[in-house]
């Protein structure tokens, strides 16, 4: 029996291992997962599409963006090799000689202007000997003067005729000899100084020594931005000697327009110039309100991620920001693509669509998992129920007599194997006819699940009771010998017999039972049927007996 029980126990933990309810619970996890994994993976493979086209978005306006700053460097550049070219070969002309040489006149002034043609080039505004002699910055070599103030007067026809573009707001030429050329008319007097002395000071002049650009590059000023103006500058030498720099200035309402027309229906976002300080130069928004701000924290993020690459992109909050520096600005463009600016996009439709499209797959799957789960679990009921009615007497909840043939015979085959002994009991109620002639049907079905449970409480776990007819009990004793089940017979009798039953309120009856013992051991045969009907008879001597008591052994003739 106790092998039996090992088995039952595998069975029951196998079976739910293997129950129905788990079984629907893993699948639809697997489900869950699977769908759940699969949008996922497509919201990523949406994420890098949104992303590339962001990117996409900003490279093209920074290109735009970019060719017109370049255009402004190379103008910057042609003006520099003209002014260079002149340098080396100063016009063979004799009136512009003789206005140079006028200059001689003019250097003691405090300020002077220099014209030669005015309808075919600028004028040269300067100082006098004494303010260069005054600043340290500055110095008057008389040898290379002339040939400066002849190159600064072709350069100026150069300025003339090839104006800057709309953007700048004007170009100018700043000499260390204490001059400047400027296509912005200067007003006749101490204008002059004070602009000489603004320029000189500027950074963006003072920012082309040769200490401070030792690679002699065009450089981007930004310094000026707070009064309107960025700056690019390029220094001008020749023969190793450094004459002076050469200034683009443009205003930000310029640049912002530059930055407009390459945004020009390039996507929604909005677009932001940075300086290489990442000050905010100008904003592709025409309104102050809808320009994104950025707090010290988020600053502090782009700052650092700016440091990093020369492009790229990340999230704040509920903003994507992605970035691209210049090839011809010292700095960079941000683009900021709001979360209901997405929503509104073609990416944003289809991210919202496929998170729809995911709840409602997952609703659904909740739905028919509660409902699979349901029957499932109400057909694993129903299942136990049938089987349990297949084995069980309905009325005293023992085993009925097929499950206790069955159960007794595989006992049996197993002592035999064994060489165990192997015991029956066959027991009948004393006069239950009467218990329900005297107290009807009702009271006689109380007698039979007392005197049930009196049983199965009596016998061990491994023993077997079973309800084989009316008021008929059989009891199957594994491992137990003839003397052991006589004592165990008698013990049920004794039982049964000693207690009162209540059968209706306020009536109780007593009955006793007749028991016939029968064991493999006497004859050496394990055949369940034969000892059951051996144990038969002798509850039959038992009934002749005189009832309520035990027979084990046949009546010696
Ligand atoms: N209440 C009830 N009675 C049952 C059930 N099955 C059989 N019986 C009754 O049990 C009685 C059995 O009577 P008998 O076979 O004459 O035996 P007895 O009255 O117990 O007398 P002895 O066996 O000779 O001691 C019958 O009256 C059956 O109707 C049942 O499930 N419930």
């Amino acid at each position: 029996m106790e092998h039996d029980n090992v088995s039952g126990k595998d069975a029951f933990s196998a079976r739910h291992r293997f129950h129905p309810g788990r079984v629907v619970n893993i699948c639809f996890i697997a489900v869950l997962i699977f769908s759940t994994l699969l949008t996922w993976r497509e919201a990523v493979v949406l994420e890098d599409a949104y992303a590339a086209s962001q990117k996409n978005h900003l490279e093209t306006v920074v290109n735009s963006l970019d060719r017109q700053l370049e255009f402004s460097v190379e103008k910057l550049l042609f003006f520099r090799n003209g002014m260079r070219d002149a340098l080396e070969t100063p016009l063979a002309s004799t009136v512009l000689h003789n206005t140079v040489s006028h200059f001689k006149d003019l250097q003691g002034k405090p300020f002077w202007q220099l014209t030669f043609d005015v309808r075919r080039t600028l004028p040269l505004n300067g100082v006098s000997d004494a303010f260069v002699r005054q600043t340290t910055s500055l110095i008057r070599d008389e040898e290379r003067l002339e040939r400066e103030l002849s190159a600064a007067f072709e350069m100026g026809y150069l300025l003339r005729i090839d104006a800057p573009a709309a953007h700048a707001k004007r170009v100018v030429y700043v000499s260390r000899a204490g001059f400047y050329v400027s296509t912005e008319p200067a007003d006749w007097g101490n204008d002059i100084i004070s602009r000489y002395y603004q320029l000189v000071t500027r950074p963006w002049y003072t920012g082309q020594s040769e200490r401070e650009n030792r690679t002699r590059s065009v450089r981007w000023f930004t310094q000026g931005a707070e009064d309107g103006t960025v700056t690019v500058s390029v220094p001008v030498d020749y023969q190793h000697y450094w004459y002076g720099a050469l200034g683009i200035d443009f205003t930000l309402t310029g640049l912002k327009k530059l930055l407009q027309d390459a945004v020009d229906g390039n996507g929604e976002g909005e677009f932001q110039l940075y300086d290489n300080g990442f000050n905010l130069l100008v904003t592709s928004e025409s309104n102050a309100d809808d320009v994104n701000h950025f707090d010290e924290r988020e600053r502090a993020q782009i700052a650092a991620a700016l440091e990093k690459d020369t492009e790229g992109d990340l999230r704040l909050g509920s903003r994507y920001v992605n970035w691209q520096h210049l090839d011809h600005f010292d700095g960079v463009v941000l683009r900021i693509h709001t979360l209901r600016e997405g929503a509104n996009g073609d990416f944003g439709s289809i991210t919202i669509a496929l998170a729809l499209l995911w709840l409602l797959f997952t609703g659904m799957l909740v739905v028919s998992w509660i409902v699979i789960r349901r029957m499932v679990s109400n057909m694993y009921r129903l299942q136990h129920s049938l089987q349990w009615q297949a084995w069980h007497d309905p009325l005293t909840r023992i085993n009925n007599r097929g499950a206790l043939f069955e159960r007794a015979k595989a006992l049996a085959k197993r002592c035999e194997q064994q060489k165990q002994p192997y015991s029956v009991l066959q027991m009948d109620l004393d006069h239950f006819k009467s218990v329900n002639d005297r107290f009807g049907h009702q009271a006689g079905d109380k007698v039979l699940t007392h005197a049930a449970g009196l049983i199965t409480r009596t016998i061990r776990e491994h023993d077997v009771a079973g309800r084989v007819g009316g008021e008929e009990f059989c009891v199957v004793l594994p491992d137990t010998g003839p003397v052991q089940a006589m004592v165990i017979a008698q013990r049920i009798r004794e039982r049964i017999n000693r207690r009162e039953i209540l059968v209706k309120k306020s009536q109780t009856t007593r009955v006793s039972v007749s028991i016939g013992v029968s064991s493999a051991q006497e004859s050496g045969n394990y055949d369940f049927e034969q000892l059951q009907s051996i144990a038969d008879a002798r509850l039959y001597e038992a009934k002749q007996r005189g009832r309520n008591q035990v027979v084990g052994q046949d009546e010696k003739k």
